[in-house]
């Protein structure tokens, strides 16, 4: 099936001469989620405003739903909702007015059905006739995105969803994402949050000086880069770790009593094998041990560093 977002040797260059986006290649199957990370000033913005038609690209081709974003501007932006990370609307509208407006910008004739199902699905039918200065912080939200779904699109952009909201409402977004992927749009979200992405996304792609430095599923992603902490609950606390075992680089907790193994999943042999027999040779017991993945926070904040 074709890519509903194709995304080809995509390049930037501001007028300052400031390389925002340096040949970046990504495809998005329909139906994914897929989460864009990264830190600030790394393109996320530029590289999503560029898509949806607010930003020239310098070099590349972009085609949404199969059209190109330059030739075919109006058809491909029709296919795009934008759910920008500030609210944007008139408090004293009312929900469903703004919303039905909103797809009236994009040349749709009115379809009160799909305006109803629209505020059905995020919980907003009750409050249809409330200002919008009446509803609370979360529910405003919800109207960003009714807004961006009113004119039917393929695929929604979410420009931090969740940011500076607390977390009994991110819960509330995440099911409300979950949800709209459920009804088939596509959905493709910044974010700085890596519990986010660990959450929701399906793929990851990660973005560093503009460069997308990889992009991958995110439950290969965790395991590919992942490092495993092993613990060993000591049976008598010990003062060092013995000589004989440097070359495991061993952590010790101060009280002498936890001794931590960190290796890698990729490697062929993790040498937990040989450090069970080292260990019995230096007699050092053990009467637990347990094991950790890295988060992908951690997975992140290494792959960003290697490149700096
Ligand atoms: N109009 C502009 N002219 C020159 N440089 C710009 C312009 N807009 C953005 N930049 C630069 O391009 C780089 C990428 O910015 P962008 O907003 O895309 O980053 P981002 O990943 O979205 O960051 P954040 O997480 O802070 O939103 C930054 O270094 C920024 O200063």
């Amino acid at each position: 099936m074709a890519p509903v977002l194709s995304v080809q040797g995509a390049s930037k260059r501001y007028d300052s001469g400031f390389e925002a986006l340096k040949s970046v290649d990504l495809e998005i199957e329909k139906g994914e989620i897929f989460a864009l990370l990264g830190p600030n000033g790394a393109g996320k913005t530029t590289l999503i405003s560029i898509i949806c038609g607010l930003v020239n690209l310098t070099e590349g081709k972009i085609t949404v739903g199969g059209h190109d974003i330059v030739r075919d501007h109006r058809k491909a932006r029709s296919m795009i909702g934008l759910v920008p990370q500030e609210l944007t609307t008139d408090q004293f509208e009312k929900v469903y007015d703004t919303v039905s407006f909103s797809r009236g910008l994009f040349g749709k004739p009115a379809n009160p059905a799909h305006i109803e199902r629209v505020l059905k699905d995020l919980t907003l039918w009750d409050k249809r006739d409330n200002q919008l200065r009446t509803l609370s912080g979360g529910m405003k939200r919800r109207v960003m995105i009714a807004k961006a779904l009113s004119h039917e699109p393929e695929v929604l952009f979410l420009d931090e969803p969740t940011a500076g909201v607390d977390v009994e409402l991110r819960r509330d977004m995440w099911e409300v994402v979950r949800g709209l992927r459920e009804a088939g749009v596509t959905i493709i979200l910044t974010t700085h949050y890596l519990e986010e992405a660990e959450e929701m996304a399906d793929r990851i792609g990660v973005i560093s000086r503009g460069e997308l430095v990889l992009v991958e599923e995110k439950t290969e992603l965790m395991r590919k880069l992942g490092q495993k902490r092993l613990t060993l609950l000591l049976t008598e606390p010990i003062e060092r770790v013995p000589e004989a075992l440097a070359e495991y680089g061993l952590q010790l907790s101060e009280d002498g009593s936890e001794l931590v193994y960190t290796y890698d999943t990729r490697a062929e042999r993790t040498g937990i094998t040989s450090l069970m027999t080292d260990l019995r040779d230096a007699d050092i017991r053990f009467r637990d041990l347990y094991t950790e993945q890295s988060s992908l926070e951690e997975i992140f904040v290494n792959l960003v560093r290697e490149r700096q």
